[in-house]
């Protein structure tokens, strides 16, 4: 059984994962052999408030991860972007399917790029990431709070509550929405969350038959490059409220020649003080590489900084 959200975008993951099991295991491709058992999240019955609002870790997975130990689901399939850095013990993440588009998509009503945007022009966002990010570039602009799934921000688009709104482009992409996207920012521009485009598949750390079910769909470059982000996170997880990206790469993935790429940043929610660092090394030194950074942020920024509360 595979345990899910709800969510459009939650069920097109799933589904994914599902063809792609029975595409690798015979036993598992006779139609309806992969139960899918929807499961609400506290993330998902807070529709009213930004997230950061609410705080907390594991608003999307909680209940999952309890549905899982319970024994009720065997997999559960999440974005990568919603999976708080420590896993609850008994609960293992052994799967990481390739990596869709890192990238924010732009959503505009009248003006399709950010650049063309007028001045005063109203972005709705929830993500204070990329609030924060919109603010350091156009301080010109006004960013409002914006929730919901993809329809309704779009419903909210088309009726004007904001002459903009930005999305994962993963996101539409997986829901066939592509088109959606007026224009794609690029990474330089608008710094991705940390494991966003990424979908991970945990079981129970003793579940071997799911181990053995999952092992076909891991994407390796993909697995190593979130754990980059995830070290990097991890360093900077006492900062509550705080915009973060973070995005690692790797070239030549896979040879001797390999190596790994990474840029994080933490911006105040008002996108007038940024720090951001980079640094690159071997895939072994990988995932030290993000902690240092995370480290090294930390120290910038100094312990002001992440006062839970001061917006
Ligand atoms: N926080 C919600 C969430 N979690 C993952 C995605 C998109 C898909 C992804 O990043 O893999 C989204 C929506 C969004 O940011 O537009």
């Amino acid at each position: 059984m595979i345990g899910t959200r709800g969510s459009p975008l939650a069920l097109a993951q799933t589904h994914q994962v599902r063809d792609l099991l029975a595409a690798a295991h015979p036993e598992l491709s006779e139609p309806g052999a992969i139960g899918i058992e929807i499961i609400k999240t506290t993330g998902d019955a807070i529709l009213d408030r930004p997230l950061a609002e609410v705080g907390g870790k594991g608003l999307f997975t909680k209940e999952i991860d309890e549905a899982m130990l319970d024994g009720r689901i065997d997999i559960a399939v999440h974005s990568m972007k919603d999976v708080p850095t420590y896993l609850p013990p008994g609960i293992v993440l052994p799967c990481v399917l390739e990596r869709e588009d890192v990238r924010d998509a732009f959503l505009g009503r009248d003006h399709p790029t950010l650049e063309s945007l007028p001045t005063g022009a109203v972005v709705g966002t929830s993500s204070l990431r990329r609030g924060a990010q919109i603010l350091a570039m156009r301080p010109d602009l006004k960013v409002v709070s914006f929730r919901g799934n993809v329809q309704t921000r779009l419903d909210k688009l088309a009726k004007g509550v904001a002459d903009a709104t930005m999305l994962a482009k993963a996101g539409l992409n997986r829901l066939g929405m592509a088109d959606k996207a007026t224009s794609v920012l690029d990474v330089e521009v608008m710094l991705p969350a940390v494991a966003q485009g990424a979908v991970g598949c945990t079981c129970r750390a003793d579940d071997e038959q799911a181990h053995r079910w999952m092992a076909p769909l891991h994407h390796a470059e993909t697995s190593l490059c979130v754990d980059v982000e995830r070290a990097f996170l991890a360093r900077l997880d006492g900062s509550c409220r705080t915009p973060i990206g973070g995005l690692a790469r790797v070239s030549d993935f896979g040879t001797a020649n390999a190596r790994v790429f990474f840029r994080g940043m933490v911006i105040r929610p008002d996108g007038k003080v940024l720090h951001q660092t980079t640094r690159e090394g071997t895939v072994d030194q990988a995932v030290a590489l993000g902690e240092d950074a995370g480290a090294e942020l930390l120290a910038k920024a100094g312990p002001d900084f992440f006062t839970c509360g001061a917006e």
